[in-house]
């Protein structure tokens, strides 16, 4: 299977945080989801990748190029969706189109077109007048009228209801089975990922915590709910993370055979979803 992107020991020093060694990949013709708490390096590892910011140390590789040697022939390639927008605030969409079309050898002006319908997007209006989800669809309008292979997601859906969220969803999806093109995907909202992510990687703190397939994460993990008389401190230590109130106790454990020979029926053993996976190894023990 080739890897559309490829990170090994990324680093970087950003003072009071640094990325430590980050190393992932991506194999072609999947979505990944990049989660991680607010300040974990989610940005940062993605602008390193886009060689918007200076490295320290690592190696990063899309298509299998190095993104430094070879960034103009990736960024033809590649369609990028940043959190920020970097388009013209006093021009009209329709304008902003027309600049940003001069960059890319296979511009798509129907699928363009057919993007701002589907998106209900007013061609004449100014950007500086786009709400916060507008301008994340103008994004994503432009990110997909050009035939790209790869397309990386800061955050694309911080800003967009629930309904477009979906929609957002089915479109990559749809990407992906018809034209098997690749995703990175950075978000907080975890459920968006559970229904099309293929592969989670996680980051906390500048490291990486877990990557690996969803399924793979999800059927590794597993949710115990119990009376707290049953935790002993040989107990305790099969958990990521644990929350106690007075008479019970909730915990998330990456040994779900472990937990069950130890406890039994003793306890209330349940599927954790991605948010619970995510809070429990950022908080560890450290629930109120
Ligand atoms: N140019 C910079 N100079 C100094 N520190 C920075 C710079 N850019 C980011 N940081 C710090 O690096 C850390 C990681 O930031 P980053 O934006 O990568 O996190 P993130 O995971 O994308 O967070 P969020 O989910 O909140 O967007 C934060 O503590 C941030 O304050």
């Amino acid at each position: 299977m080739e890897n559309v992107l490829e990170i090994k020991g990324l680093s970087k020093n950003l003072g009071s945080f640094r990325l430590d060694k980050v190393s992932f990949s991506l194999p072609q013709g999947y979505i990944m989801g990049f989660i991680g708490p607010n300040g974990a390096g989610k940005t940062t590892t993605i602008k390193l990748l886009m060689n918007l910011m200076h490295r320290d140390g690592g190696d990063i590789r899309v298509f299998g190029l190095d993104n430094r040697r070879y960034e103009k022939e990736i960024k033809q390639r590649i369609a990028f969706v940043y959190d920020e927008s970097y388009y013209y605030e006093d021009l009209s969409l329709q304008d902003n189109r027309r600049i940003v079309a001069r960059f890319y050898r296979d511009w798509d002006e129907k699928a363009f077109q057919r993007r701002l319908r589907d998106f209900d997007l007013p061609p004449r209006k100014k950007l500086k007048n786009l709400s916060r989800g507008m301008r994340t669809k103008f994004g994503l309008a432009i990110a997909l009228s050009h035939t790209a292979e790869f397309l990386i997601m800061d955050e694309p859906t911080s800003g967009l209801d629930p309904v477009f969220r979906s929609e957002l969803m089915d479109i990559l999806q749809q990407l992906l089975v018809e034209e098997n093109k690749s995703v990175l995907f950075s978000t907080h909202i975890t459920t968006d990922l559970e229904r099309v992510a293929d592969y989670i990687c996680f980051i906390n703190q500048g490291r990486i915590v877990l990557c690996q397939s969803k399924d793979e994460i999800l059927q590794g993990h597993v949710l115990v709910k119990g009376a707290l008389e049953r935790l002993s401190p040989e107990a305790e230590r099969m958990f990521i993370g644990l929350r106690k109130n007075h008479y019970s106790f909730e915990g998330l454990s990456a040994d779900p055979r472990g937990i069950r020979q130890f406890f039994g029926d003793g306890v209330l053993l349940e599927s954790p979803g991605l948010d619970d996976i995510m809070v429990f190894y950022v908080r560890g023990n450290h629930h109120v």
